[in-house]
C-alpha cells in the first residue's frame, strides 16, 4: 500500500508551515524526511497521520484520501508514532499495546485470539515481552518508545507514519529500530517487494523531477509495510532509507537515494554543515562526517515564509 502526500500546504495563523510539499512512498519502500529543526517535518508528518487537516493539498493512502476515511477505515491502513507520544498511560505494557487493536475490534471490545496474537508478536518484534505485565510508567524513555512502537505494529498497519522513532534510543536501539523497520516490508511484503527496495527500482527523483513520476514510481509492489519517516541523524537516514525526501522552510528542496540527496552542497546549504560523504570501512555503507560549516562560507536556502 502505497502513501501519497500531494501538494499539501499548512497555514496557521497566517504563516504558511509547509507549502506545495509532494512526498511518496511506493509500498515497501522506507522513505525518509530530513530537514533541520522547525523545517516542517512534524507538520507534513502530522497531515499524514491525520492530526491535522492541511489548509490544501491531499493525503492519499492507496489512492483514498485519508481525512474522508472513516477513523476505523483510515486507523486499519496507517498507523502512527508521533514525536511527543510517551503519554503518561497509566495501563499495563499489555493494555498500552493492545490499544492497537482497536481499530479490528467490533464494537463489544472484545479481544479475540487474534488480537492477542498480534499484540504478543508486536511486542516481541521489538524485543519487549518481557515488559508485557510492567506498568507503562515505569518504564525507562527507551522502554517507552519500544512499546509505542509495538502498540503501532499491532495495529497492522500497512502505512507506519514515525516521527523521529529512534528518540530516547541508545545507538544499539537506534541501529536495531531502524533494522525493524527495513526488515518490516521484507516480512510482510508480496511478491516482488524486495526488488521494490534497490536504489534502481526507485521513483524518478532529484531536483525538478516529480516524486514518483521516474521509472517504477508508480510501481510498487501489492503488500508489504511502508514506511515514512523523520529523522534528525542523517548517518541512521542514510543507511535505513530508501529515498530521502529534504525539507527546508516548510518546502521539498529535493529527494531522491540518500547518495545522490546528502551531498555537500546540500548539506552547507540546508543543514549548514560542512560534510563529506564516505564508505564504511567494513559495510561500505554510506556514511557522512561533518564538521562546522566556515561562518563566512555558510549559505542558506532562501526563506520561503
Ligand atoms: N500550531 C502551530 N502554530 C504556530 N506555529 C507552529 C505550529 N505548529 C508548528 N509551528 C511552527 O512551524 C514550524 C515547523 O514546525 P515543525 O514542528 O513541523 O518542525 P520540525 O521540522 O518537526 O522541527 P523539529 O526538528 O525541531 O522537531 C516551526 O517554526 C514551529 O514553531
Amino acid at each position: 500500500m502505497r502513501i501519497d502526500i500531494e501538494h499539501l500546504s499548512v497555514r496557521i495563523g497566517g504563516a504558511e508551515l509547509v507549502a506545495d510539499a509532494t512526498v511518496r512512498a511506493a509500498s515497501g519502500q522506507v522513505v525518509g524526511l530530513v530537514g533541520p529543526n522547525g523545517s516542517g517535518k512534524s507538520t507534513l508528518l502530522r497531515c499524514a497521520y491525520r492530526a491535522l487537516r492541511p489548509s490544501a493539498g491531499a493525503v492519499l493512502v492507496d489512492g483514498d484520501d485519508l481525512h474522508a476515511l472513516s477513523p476505523r477505515e483510515g486507523a486499519r491502513r496507517l498507523a502512527a508514532l508521533p514525536q511527543e507520544s510517551s503519554s503518561e498511560f497509566d495501563f499495563t505494557v499489555g493494555e498500552v499495546v493492545a490499544m492497537g487493536r482497536m481499530p479490528h475490534q467490533s464494537a463489544t471490545g472484545r479481544v479475540s485470539a487474534a488480537d492477542a496474537r498480534a499484540c504478543a508478536e508486536a511486542l516481541a518484534t521489538v524485543g519487549a515481552g518481557h515488559l508485557v505485565d510492567r506498568g507503562f510508567l515505569t518504564l525507562s524513555g527507551g522502554e517507552k518508545q519500544r512499546v509505542l512502537i509495538a502498540r503501532a505494529l499491532a495495529q497492522q498497519p500497512r502505512v507506519l507514519v514515525l516521527d523521529e522513532p529512534t528518540n530516547h534510543l541508545d545507538i544499539a536501539q537506534q541501529l536495531e529500530v531502524l533494522a525493524l523497520l527495513r526488515a518490516a516490508p521484507r516480512a510482510t511484503a508480496g511478491p516482488g517487494a524486495a526488488d521494490a527496495q534497490r536504489p534502481d527500482a526507485e521513483p524518478g527523483s532529484g531536483p525538478g523531477a516529480e516524486p514518483g513520476s521516474g521509472p517504477g514510481g508508480e510501481a510498487g509492489p501489492t503488500g508489504g509495510l511502508t514506511v515514512l519517516t523523520a529523522l534528525h541523524d542523517l548517518n541512521l537516514a542514510a543507511q535505513h532509507c530508501d529515498l530521502l525526501y529534504v525539507i527546508a522552510h516548510g518546502r521539498i528542496v529535493t529527494f531522491g537515494p540518500p547518495h545522490e540527496v546528502l551531498t555537500p552542497t546540500l548539506l552547507a546549504e540546508v543543514f549548514q554543515v560542512r560534510g563529506h560523504q564516505v564508505r564504511h570501512p567494513v559495510s561500505g555503507a554510506l556514511q557522512l562526517l561533518f564538521d562546522r560549516l566556515p561562518h563566512q562560507s555558510a549559505t542558506t536556502v532562501p526563506a520561503t515564509r
